[in-house]
């Protein structure tokens, strides 16, 4: 009794009730950030809520976001327990789930430092742009022939051949990696990871495995850990090829057993981070561009906007280099509101509590799952006016950027979490986007008007289009 009116004393944030055991897990549907959304409506910017057995904070504004990613940055700067994690990414050893502590600091500097830094990725561009030309040649083509493309599959086809050449040094063709293919493997283990899993929120039924779940987990598992250590090996046989660019692969393991070396990493968690690597770039970068199309073609009028830039910074007798986009200011704009209406990970990744904190006056338990919903910041009309609306003119004027700094644009996170990979997938996006609206137009098919074109989501740890982007090219450049 006594220790009940002590804890009673301590005020949880607002929130639904829920059931013994499941908690309020029935009120998430299809779409959680959705479903979070309209009972932030209710219960406030900051509430709570058990899923399963786990209390769990929803935050959904921008000041609250702060409170939680700023000012007490630290207490949430780890990851909860997560069986997907934990099963594919061999024992959250991983970047984006290592639990916060020395481990995580250490491959999170080595990350920024040695793989994601301006210079590191700069060292790639020559790649970037060979691959893009290709695929820039293939969707003039269709063009010529006056045919639909399937923007999301050649989006996301030619994201995987950029990420594997700068992870693993060369393009991995689907045969050489499992039946199913690569794309296919790196979405199960997406999808496996986005379901929600009865083990996450009842840890104790987690080894009965009710859904099936683990046994799918470990066969992917089995699949990555055979693919990466034969690239390992296939790097260890030709460290010394002199003149090569280093990939990911020779940057890690140039660290692995030297005794020089700051970082000590091993082969398991080289293999753990080249996953993170892959899917950290492969599905996020996609989702975006696959996104900004779909707005520039459903708003004729900034499409056309955003050409006359083009056709103004660079011209029409060559195609966009990397140089160029720093000039392309309203293309920067189309991104962020692309970013804003759209966020690739609308929840983010979940951050976890360390202890007790008191936040805004609520008592926040030690071990609580936060969830920071950006798709709702996003949308809070406290911010944003006419929030709904898709229009990068809201930017003129205004210093709001997207990178962690105003909590109301925070589609990549913010604080000691945020993503380490910001810089190399905003270049991919402007890129892709600025090379596909200025080496064509785009019309949908069938007739089908702008303002017809369907926004359905698919929720999953990256939120792309339900539905893929079809739509015909005529081509604005002479030369290619
Ligand atoms: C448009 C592209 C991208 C978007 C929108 C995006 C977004 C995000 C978000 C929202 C988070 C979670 C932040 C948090 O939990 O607070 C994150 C984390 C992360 N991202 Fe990205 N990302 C993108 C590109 C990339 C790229 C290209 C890489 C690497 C090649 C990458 C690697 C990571 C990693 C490793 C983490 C986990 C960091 C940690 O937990 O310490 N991301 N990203």
């Amino acid at each position: 009794k006594l220790w009940k009116s002590k804890e009673n004393t301590k005020k949880l944030p607002p929130g639904p009730k829920g059931f013994p055991l499941f908690g309020s897990l029935h009120l998430l549907g299809k779409f959680p950030h959705h479903d979070l959304q309209k009972l932030a409506k209710q219960y406030g910017p900051i509430m709570h809520m058990r899923l399963g057995l786990i209390p769990t904070v929803i935050v959904s504004s921008p000041e609250a976001a702060e409170l939680f990613l700023k000012t007490h940055d630290l207490v949430f700067a780890t990851r909860p327990p997560h069986e997907a994690a934990k099963h594919i990414s061999w024992e959250q050893r991983n970047l984006s789930f290592a639990p916060y502590g020395s481990y995580w600091r250490d491959i999170r500097k080595m990350c920024t430092l040695e793989l994601l830094s301006s210079h590191k990725i700069s060292t790639f561009s020559e790649m970037r742009k060979e691959e893009i030309g290709l695929s820039i040649k293939s969707i003039r083509e269709a063009a010529l022939d006056h045919v639909a493309v399937d923007l999301s599959a050649r989006i996301t086809c030619l994201n995987a051949d950029m990420t594997c050449r700068m992870v693993f040094g060369k393009k991995y063709s689907d045969e050489e990696f499992d039946e199913r293919g690569f794309k296919a493997v790196v979405q199960e283990g997406m999808h496996l990871a986005a379901t929600p899993n009865l083990g996450d929120y009842i840890p104790f039924i987690a080894p009965l495995d009710l859904q099936g779940f683990t046994k799918r987990m470990k066969k992917v598992r089995r699949v990555f850990d055979e693919f990466f250590e034969k690239i390992i090996d296939e790097h260890i046989q030709s460290k010394d090829d002199a003149g090569k660019t280093k990939d990911f692969v020779d940057v890690m393991l140039s660290f692995m057993g030297s005794k020089e070396s700051e970082y000590r990493i091993e082969r398991t968690n080289i293999k753990a981070i080249i996953l993170d690597m892959v899917a950290g770039s492969m599905d996020t970068s996609s989702t975006a561009t696959e996104w900004a199309i779909s707005e520039l073609i459903k708003n004729p009028r900034v499409l056309k906007k955003v050409q006359k830039e083009l056709e103004t910074v660079v011209g029409m007798d060559r195609t966009v280099e990397e140089s160029d986009l720093e000039r392309l200011e309203y293309l920067d704009m189309v991104v962020k509101e692309t970013l804003r209406l759209h966020p690739v990970a609308p929840l983010l990744i979940p951050h976890a509590a360390m202890e007790d904190c008191i936040v805004n006056g609520f008592h926040i338990p030690n071990k609580s799952r936060v969830m920071i919903n950006v798709y709702a910041i996003g949308r809070d009309p406290n911010s944003w006016t006419d929030p709904e609306k898709f229009f990068p003119e809201r930017f003129v004027g205004s210093s709001v950027d997207l990178r962690g700094r105003d909590f109301q644009l925070i589609p990549f996170g913010s604080g000691r979490r945020g993503c380490p990979g910001m810089q190399l997938g905003l270049t991919v996006v402007r890129l892709l986007v600025a090379q596909l609206v200025h080496c064509f137009d785009w019309e949908l098919p069938n007739g089908m008007l702008p303002a017809e074109l369907d926004m359905e989501e698919e929720f999953g740890l990256t939120t792309p289009r339900a539905n893929h982007l079809m739509a015909i090219p005529t081509c604005r450049l002479q030369k290619y």
